[in-house]
Formats: C-alpha cells, sequence, structure tokens
C-alpha cells in the first residue's frame, strides 16, 4: 500500500465514529469489594463482565456490560484497528470527566495464525470493550461510571434508567457477604497431550542445536471437569488468594470467562513513562528461608536460566530503544518471588516518544522471548507446528487503556479459561538448548500449582 493510500484509510478509520455521542458520568462512592461489584452484576450482565487489578493492588477495574464493543479478526492489523477505533470513539466523548477516564478493557489472542480447532469458540483474534458501569478503586478513593455509547441524540430516557440500574448494583454490592465464594473442587482431569509435549520439546532442543533458533516457549494444558458450572466470582477468588503477589485479570465472553493471576506485566504507560519486565527463568520456593534463598542463588548462577532470561531483557530492550528516549536497563536480574516460584526479573523503563501509544508497544512486544522465542518470527512457526495446542489468549496481552492514552497490559499466564463445567489450565517454559523434556515438564507443574489448588484440582503426584 502507498502512503497515500495508507493515510487516507487512516483517516476513514479515525472518522468512524463520527455521529456517535459517547455518555459518561462519574460519581464518587464509598470503597466497596470490586469481587461484590462484579458478582453483583451476575444476573444482568452475565457474559459481559471484565476484572483487573495491578500487582500493587493500587488500581483495580470492573467492568460490567458492553457500552460498546471492539473487535478484529485480521491476522495482520488487528492491533492498530483497536488502537483507530478507540481513538475516533473518544473523540465523541461528549462530557469529559476529570476524576477517572472511561476505560477499554479486553485482549488478544497469542496467535491469529494458529488454526488449530481449540475451546477458545467465543474469543475473537481481538476483542475489547468499553463497560456500561465501570467501577475504579484507586487508592482509597472509589468511582462509578455509567457509559452511553449511541447514534441517539434522545437519549435521556435511557440514561436515567442506567442511573436507576447504577445504584441498585452499588447498593447490592456494599451490602453483599463477601466470603460466599465457595472453593470449586474438580471431579477429574486430564494432561491434554502430555506425550506430544514432551515429543515437542525434544524437537524443538534438536532445532536449536542445530542452531535454527535460539529459544522457542512450549506449553501444554490440562483440563479439569467439574459436576457444576463454575462461578467466575469464585474463580477470582480463590486464584486471588493463591497467588495475590499478582495481577489478576478477568475476561468474560458470553459463557466462557478467561481469568489469571500473571506476575508478568507485558507495559504500561502512564503520563508518557512506559514500563516494561523481563520475566524468565523460574526455580520453586524453597520449605525453609535456608532452602529459598539456596534456590534463588542457585537461580540466579545458573547458566541455562540466565539465557532464557537474557532473551527477553535484549528483545524488550531494543523495543524500549525504538519506542522510548532514556530507555533504562538494569544490568543484571533480581529475583522476583511468588508464592509458589522463583523467577529471574529485570524491569525496562523509559519515556515514551512522541507519537508513539501504549498500543504501539503492546504489538511491538508481543510475544516477548518470555512467551515466543528468539527469532521472534521462526519461533512462531515452530510454536505453531510443534506445540500440541491453539493458546488461544494464553500469554497474549490482556489490559487496559484509558480515553488519555494511559493504561497497563499484562501477560496472561498461570491462567484458565472457564468453559461450564470444564476448566482448561495453561503453562509452559523457554526451551533453549540444554533443556530437557523432564525439566521442563517439572517446571510446568510448579507454574499450574496456584490455579489447581484454586480450582480444588490438586493431583496426587503433584505436592
Ligand atoms: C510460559 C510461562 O512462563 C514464562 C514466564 C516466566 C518464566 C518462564 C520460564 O522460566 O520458562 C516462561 O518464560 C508460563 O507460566 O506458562
Ligand atoms: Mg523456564
Amino acid at each position: 500500500m502507498n502512503s497515500e493510500s495508507y493515510s487516507s484509510t487512516q483517516q476513514f478509520a479515525e472518522s468512524r465514529y463520527e455521529g456517535y455521542r459517547f455518555y459518561t458520568e462519574t460519581i464518587e462512592v464509598t470503597r466497596m469489594s470490586a469481587l461484590a461489584f462484579f458478582e453483583a452484576g451476575r444476573d444482568g450482565h452475565a457474559g459481559k463482565r471484565m476484572y483487573w487489578q495491578n500487582r500493587e493492588k493500587t488500581f483495580t477495574l470492573v467492568g460490567l456490560g458492553h457500552a460498546h464493543v471492539l473487535t478484529s479478526d485480521a491476522a495482520q492489523g488487528r492491533f492498530q484497528n483497536i488502537k483507530v477505533d478507540w481513538k475516533s470513539l473518544c473523540r465523541q466523548i461528549v462530557n469529559e470527566e476529570h476524576a477517572v477516564q472511561p476505560v477499554l478493557f479486553g485482549g488478544f489472542s497469542f496467535d491469529p495464525l494458529n488454526d488449530k480447532e481449540s475451546e477458545w469458540t467465543n474469543f475473537p483474534q481481538a476483542y475489547f470493550a468499553v463497560p456500561t458501569f465501570q467501577l475504579i478503586l484507586k487508592g482509597e478513593q472509589a468511582y462509578v461510571s455509567i457509559h452511553l455509547i449511541t447514534e441517539q441524540h434522545e437519549s435521556f430516557a435511557e440514561f436515567e434508567a442506567l442511573r436507576k440500574e447504577r445504584d441498585k448494583l452499588i447498593h447490592a454490592a456494599q451490602v453483599s457477604e463477601v466470603d460466599k465464594y465457595d472453593k470449586p473442587q474438580a471431579i477429574g482431569h486430564l494432561e491434554l497431550r502430555k506425550e506430544e509435549y514432551l515429543h515437542s520439546i525434544q524437537q524443538v532442543t534438536d532445532t536449536i542445536k542445530a542452531e535454527e533458533v535460539e529459544k522457542v516457549v512450549i506449553a501444554r494444558a490440562l483440563k479439569l471437569e467439574f459436576d457444576e458450572k463454575l462461578s467466575p466470582t469464585a474463580a477470582l477468588y480463590q486464584v486471588s488468594n493463591e497467588q495475590p503477589e499478582s495481577f489478576l485479570f478477568g475476561l468474560e465472553a458470553e459463557e466462557q470467562f478467561f481469568f489469571g493471576a500473571t506476575p508478568e506485566r507485558l507495559v504500561k504507560v502512564e503520563d508518557k513513562k512506559a514500563l516494561s519486565t523481563c520475566l524468565a527463568g523460574s526455580t520453586p520456593r524453597g520449605k525453609t528461608v535456608e532452602k529459598d534463598t539456596e534456590l534463588g542463588n542457585a537461580l540466579l548462577a545458573d547458566p541455562k536460566n540466565r539465557g532464557e532470561h537474557q532473551y527477553v531483557v535484549n528483545m524488550i530492550s531494543e523495543v524500549f530503544e525504538a519506542y522510548c528516549s532514556q530507555a533504562s536497563v538494569p544490568k543484571l536480574p533480581k529475583l522476583m518471588k511468588i508464592r509458589d516460584i522463583q523467577h529471574l526479573f529485570t524491569p525496562v523503563e523509559g519515556n515514551l516518544n512522541p507519537g508513539a501509544t501504549l498500543f504501539d508497544l503492546v504489538e511491538a512486544l508481543h510475544p516477548t522471548p518470555a512467551l515466543g522465542g528468539e527469532p521472534k518470527l521462526e519461533a512462531m512457526e515452530m510454536i505453531r507446528e510443534y506445540e500440541a495446542l491453539n493458546r488461544g489468549y494464553y500469554a497474549a496481552p490482556v489490559g487496559w487503556i484509558d480515553a488519555k492514552g494511559d493504561g497497563e497490559f499484562a501477560v496472561a499466564i498461570r491462567s484458565a479459561l472457564l468453559d461450564g463445567k470444564e476448566a482448561y489450565l495453561y503453562a509452559g517454559g523457554g526451551i533453549v538448548a540444554d533443556s530437557t523434556p523432564q525439566s521442563e515438564y517439572d517446571e510446568t507443574w510448579v507454574k499450574f500449582r496456584p490455579m489447581l489448588r484454586a480450582l480444588g484440582g490438586q493431583l496426587s503426584d503433584e505436592s
């Protein structure tokens, strides 16, 4: 495409929502449980709810209902499609709020070119929504916003009805009992394609030794069965207790619910400052302080894990060099210790260049070699060829952006898809030349642990 036709396409896309009106109204309320607000939407907004809490627990977002949905099934261009549509929608905002901005929440699939049939039946390649009711908890403050996006210009009655519903949702959340979210209990489990998984690691290490690629992340899935339909609220509640030091996210797509507690930030943008996290290289927690320290020190000194980590640092540094000024990257990794696992961790930051946006960074960073590999395109092809699953939204960017362009995306690992009476759990690991199928298999069990405990699916051969 030449640049002239490109810019006219872009202009058309940017005026797509001309004629729409995007009404917002925000009130400050007494702080309430975000999960109780999520649960309050169960009857009226099931299938259209979203949940997010950052690692530091300083920002929580709950969305109920869809004021507007943005999706894309384009293999190429899905990041830019969502970016341009969001910009176009934001131009129609009628009454700017200052306390909080309207938020768009959602995610992208891991690999739109993977055409294996899968359980991800309700998730397009990109799926975002502006919630009708938006709860934001920020520090000590709580705000509830109503969003109405419409082509009709006489929407007072509709808005009045939304105000009534908002008051009911707030009341229900404020008076509800939080400790009723029982732990699910799995009645059966299945390791999906275990032999294929083990074999794929052998194939990948052989290819790495032949110097055709350097690193490839390979994942596998478990399936749990239950005798009744799982509650998204209970699942979120349980996993946040099992792994509190994480981003907590949940995204409903009709009767399917994708959620998780991930330690990995893909990218955050706040006031033109960009932050990312290199997270790769793993070892379990020790049972005693001494053992834990010993394992951590061994991880910091281990060439295999340091190698896995360095590919991620190099790639994220290059992206930051391209999109930011004053990119800063510590020379040595630190340990990130969470409930079941310790990781090598290097934070990266920089100042976003003029014109660059959060979606540009998401596109450039996804997938980092913590979930894809090095070189990126060859690794993606190998994952498509050798990995026995279609990842759907596992290992992909999930997060939010506001009308000013601030926002944050996590890498959706340590996650599961709930589908009626079934749950699919996913975990993988970075394969380098000296990986072995058994040690990678063991590493996936450590990564499955918090989700298995949350869903009552501990296996007898797993501690
Ligand atoms: C692929 C996963 O973890 C990635 C993130 C941190 C550490 C990793 C590792 O040590 O292999 C993986 O790259 C997963 O949790 O499913
Ligand atoms: Mg690893």
